[in-house]
């Protein structure tokens, strides 16, 4: 559910720490609730997280959110727009206080061009974000808001964060009415 990458933070530590491309990665900063990148905007910057929570979503035309994931320190965003050049496919929302690296969008591209470790760690983590999002539509689809509601209230216990009613009902592509009502089963089947 909050997915890092060690190996990514790392790299890009190595490139930021060496001072050899300034300009093309800088840190910036964004507070709770602001965009990193906005779903249909095309912008010319790639993040890699280095603290922080963001969360990625779509927000459908009839009003409602559905969150893919959570995202913390090491994991990149905007390299779709980058690789296909393309609009943003989704939102990415800062939950904590998130700070980033920002990669230039040409300077991305040249390292895709010439770089082979970061072209592993990139597909890399194509691969695993495909596996993911197959995974849990497949759960989402087969199981029962109650078993996937205890799911979810494992996992913040596990990684130690707490989310909104809201986004959990976003992440679990449910109404909050639904959310509250499956809450309420699950606490007077405790009692
Ligand atoms: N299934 C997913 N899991 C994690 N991140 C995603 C997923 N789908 C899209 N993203 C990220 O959300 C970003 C939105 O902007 P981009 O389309 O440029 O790049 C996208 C990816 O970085």
């Amino acid at each position: 559910m909050l997915r890092t990458n060690p190996s990514f933070l790392s790299f890009i530590e190595d490139i930021y720490q060496q001072n050899q491309h300034v300009g093309d990665v800088v840190l910036k900063s964004f507070s709770r609730g602001r965009f990193l990148l906005e779903q249909g905007s095309r912008p010319t910057k790639v993040f890699i997280i280095k603290e922080g929570i963001a969360k990625v979503f779509f927000s459908e035309e009839n009003g409602k959110d559905f969150i893919f994931e959570f995202l913390s320190a090491g994991e990149i965003v905007g390299e779709l727009e980058a690789i296909r050049d393309t609009d943003c496919l989704c939102n990415i929302g800062a939950v904590s206080d998130v700070l980033a690296y920002a990669l230039d969008s040409r300077y991305f591209r040249a390292l895709m061009n010439r770089d082979i470790a970061f072209n592993r760690l990139l597909l890399n983590e194509l691969a695993e974000r495909l596996a993911n999002t197959s995974t849990r539509s497949s759960f989402q689809q087969l199981y029962t808001i109650g078993h996937g509601l205890k799911k979810i209230l494992e996992l913040q216990k596990k990684q130690q964060i707490t989310l909104s009613k809201e986004d959990m009902a976003a992440y679990m592509g449910v109404t909050l009415r639904s959310l509250n009502r499956a809450l309420k089963e699950l606490e007077q089947a405790k009692e």
